[in-house]
């Protein structure tokens, strides 16, 4: 285990295939999860990149900090942790909030960025009402409270079968985040639109979304690779919120095939 102390905040980190000659592949996770959702993917990848996770402040092994987060907290920290491992000119691909704050890095810190896979995201997730609702009913009955709810929109049905251990574990991962953390982050995606962020992104960027996700759906993601100059759109069938745990091999293909794009210096059509 990596820790580093990054804005006055302990952040747990991990870096796997760490070699100067290797292009960076940087992971950022949803609300209510840690970075052992990539693991799946990472299998996949290792060897050809050097792998970056790591949990943002308030989920997994990283520190709460001070409330309350903004998503360019977040992104401030993300900022810090790779000038913390010298990485410049990442690639950054963000599941969900992972999402705005690879958008938001790129808005503060574009030296950092090579190019961004976004993931089952958008420049604005939800709206103030669904986030305020949230937080106060987390705030009265705990995360178990909306577990079946939030498992709906992140696994298919097939997925979400009770005889499926991986289902079961990550219910615990939802439910083991700390309320604090998690509810602070549901504030900082309510605050949030990046929408001008987008409209003047200048790196490669993929939009990936599986087809059955009840969080951002693909309508959602369409519209954000609409916005964002040159991106290019793939949809991940069969996987809902989450591809990187239930789809990884596809969603492992369509990245692996974007950054060859990328390192070619191709520019997406
Ligand atoms: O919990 C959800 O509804 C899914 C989600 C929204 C933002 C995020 O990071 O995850």
């Amino acid at each position: 285990m990596q820790f580093a102390r990054i804005n006055d905040v302990t952040i747990h980190y991990q870096i796997i295939g760490g070699s100067p000659d290797k292009p960076v592949l940087v992971f950022a996770n949803s609300l209510g999860t840690d970075f052992r959702i990539w693991r799946d993917v990472i299998v996949r990848l290792a060897g050809d990149f050097a792998i970056v996770l790591y949990d943002k402040r308030g989920h997994g092994l990283s520190d709460l900090g001070q409330m309350p987060y903004s998503i360019e907290d977040h992104a401030t920290d993300l900022a810090g942790l790779l000038d913390f491992l010298s990485v410049k000119d990442a690639v950054i691909c963000g599941l969900s909030v992972g999402g705005l704050i690879a958008q938001s890095l790129y808005q503060r810190r574009p030296d950092l960025v090579r190019a961004l896979i976004l993931c089952d995201t958008a420049p604005k997730i939800g709206t103030a009402d669904s986030w305020n609702a949230r937080i106060a009913q987390v705030e009265a009955a705990g995360i178990e409270s909306i577990v079946d709810a939030i498992m709906e929109r992140w696994f298919t049905p097939a997925f979400r079968r009770p005889e499926n251990t991986a289902f079961g574990g990550y219910c615990n991962m939802l439910i083991r985040q700390p309320v604090a953390g998690y509810t602070a982050t549901c504030a900082a995606l309510r605050d949030a639109d990046l929408t001008e962020t987008a409209k003047r992104i200048a790196v490669p960027t993929i939009c990936i979304v599986g087809d059955q996700d009840g969080s951002t759906p693909p309508e959602l993601v369409l519209s954000t690779a609409k916005l964002i100059p040159n991106a290019r759109y793939e949809v991940i069938k069969d996987a809902g919120h989450i591809p990187c745990v239930e789809q990884p091999e596809a969603l492992t293909e369509v990245i692996r095939a974007f950054i060859d794009v990328v390192l070619r210096g191709e520019q997406a059509p």
